[in-house]
């Protein structure tokens, strides 16, 4: 025998009658994670808002940290999941709800009242070991401490001296310093380098490569997650990189990735000092210098409207241009004998001196990885032969070019990671100047942005790898 739908209509109302007297909050969400429904207790939780309001909005837009859209994309119950709500621990279910032919019409989440009493044990170990995770979190970001000091900086151009100088001046002071370089040209160590010199040296230097973080995990990332939120087991409460930075310095690399809707954000961080923790509305106080680079042309995105001219002058206070190395080929003698240098050391071999012939071939290289990659060709010289000097044999062979004389060149590999590798170094290429950014290569690669950032890194290609 079944129900008639005028009865089905009443059997739902009463369910969710006793639902409301039986819990905390519950929550209805449709097909599309919008709101359907909240009980009056969801309501007061969520700070008194009108469900005339809400109605209709996607569940994040109320309920920052809902997991609700992964039960109706998913389809999968969340029958237990503990979540924070101020001082409080809720015990909360979250079901998939179906149509007579199984298909998803949405989810319902519900906090039974009165259950986390009979789960205090399990509750308190896991509150443990969440403070335990953002302890251990927190000290492996700080321990990170600055790895660099100017005097490891190489460099004896005029273009070198003149970073050396802006160095100083930027130890000095507390404005935001903007690095502005191509990849390689060692952005990330003259941002150690400042902190070194800098009065906050024996305070954090925290750093973030925005390029590298997913977008939806972002904000969360730079200005942490607050105790009150809602937050599911996978966005438990934690301190933002601004928190961790307190006192000290702030490292933002690839800073000309960041989405627009979170620039606002970072500028008012800039500005006022204060950040506000994703979940909450309270505005937390923070002391943190930043320090800001970028391998892409800021003042460009900032006439074509993908970078905030506001936060572009508020950065850009005391910049630092970075020379690309085909701008400095002076250095490269002097560069390229200290790396022979250091791998003899770290390989413990005899240190092996460059010919006149394979310091011309450095010099004619365009060098698109820059220091990095001329890092790398003196290591790969040192990996390919052992002879006791490197020849411009060495690195013609390194550089993937035509030796002279060519019986000296090292034949193509017949391996088929090799030729994978090779192919996926110059598909990404391609994409990337034929698209023009990242996040559209990305898309025609079929790969998430981070994915390609990561891939670009492992190929040495930055912006300038693209052309
Ligand atoms: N002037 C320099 N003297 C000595 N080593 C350098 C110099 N510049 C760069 N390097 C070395 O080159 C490598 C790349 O430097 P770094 O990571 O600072 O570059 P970057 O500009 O931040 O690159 P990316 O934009 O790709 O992150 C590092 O191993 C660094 O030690």
């Amino acid at each position: 025998m079944s129900l008639s739908a005028e009865e089905r209509l009443s059997a739902a109302r009463s369910l969710l009658q006793m639902v409301e007297e039986m819990i905390d909050g519950a929550t209805i969400v449709d097909h599309r994670s919008r709101v359907v429904w909240f009980s009056a207790g969801q309501l007061a939780l969520l700070g008194g808002v009108r469900l005339s309001d809400v109605v209709g909005q996607d569940i994040e837009r109320v309920i920052p940290h809902s997991r609700l859209r992964e039960v109706v994309e998913t389809g999968q119950p969340q029958p237990l999941d503990i979540i924070q709500y101020g001082d409080t621990s809720l015990l909360v279910t979250r079901l998939p709800l179906r149509d007579e032919t199984g298909t998803i019409i949405g989810a319902f989440a519900f906090a039974l009242k009165n259950s986390i009493p009979h789960l205090r044990p399990i509750a308190e170990r896991v509150h443990q070991l969440q403070s335990r995770l953002a302890r251990m979190e927190q000290a492996l970001s700080t321990t990170r401490s600055h790895r660099y000091t100017s005097e490891q900086i190489l460099g004896a151009s005029a273009a070198m001296r003149e970073v050396g100088r802006l160095l100083r001046r930027a130890a000095d002071v507390r404005s935001p310093v903007l690095l502005l370089g191509e990849t390689g040209t060692g952005k990330e160590m003259i941002a150690h380098a400042i902190h070194a010199a800098s009065g906050r040296v024996n305070r954090p230097f925290v750093a973030i490569n925005v390029a590298a973080v997913p977008e939806n995990l972002l904000e969360a990332e730079f200005f942490g997650v607050a105790p009150g939120a809602f937050t599911g087991a996978a966005r438990q409460p934690r301190p933002g990189k601004f928190q961790i930075a307190h006192e000290g310095t702030l490292f933002l690399d690839e800073i000309g990735d960041m989405p627009l809707a979170l620039q606002a954000k970072l500028l008012r961080a800039l500005q006022d000092g204060e950040v506000e923790p994703v979940g909450s509305n309270q505005l937390a106080r923070v002391d943190v210098r930043v320090i800001a680079a970028t391998s892409r042309p800021l003042a460009d995105m900032v006439r074509a409207g993908t970078f905030r001219q506001d936060l572009y002058y508020r950065l850009n206070v005391l910049s630092i241009r970075l020379p690309p190395l085909r701008e400095r080929a002076g250095d490269i003698e002097l560069l390229a004998g200290k790396f022979s240098e250091r791998i003899a050391q770290s390989f413990a071999v005899a240190f092996r001196p460059l010919s006149r012939g394979a310091l011309d071939l450095l010099e004619a290289h365009t060098w698109p990885g820059n220091v990095r990659e001329l890092a790398n060709v003196i290591e790969q010289a040192y990996v390919r032969s052992e002879s006791d000097r490197i020849d411009a044999a060495d690195i013609a062979a390194a550089l993937g070019i035509e030796a002279e004389p060519s019986a000296a060149q090292t034949p193509p590999s017949t391996r088929l990671s090799d030729a994978v590798e090779d192919l996926e170094r110059r598909m990404i290429t391609d994409a990337l100047r034929r698209c023009g950014n990242r996040q559209a290569a990305a898309r025609a690669l079929g790969i998430s942005r981070s994915n390609l950032y990561a891939k670009m890194q492992r190929h040495g290609l930055g912006e300038s790898g693209t052309g």
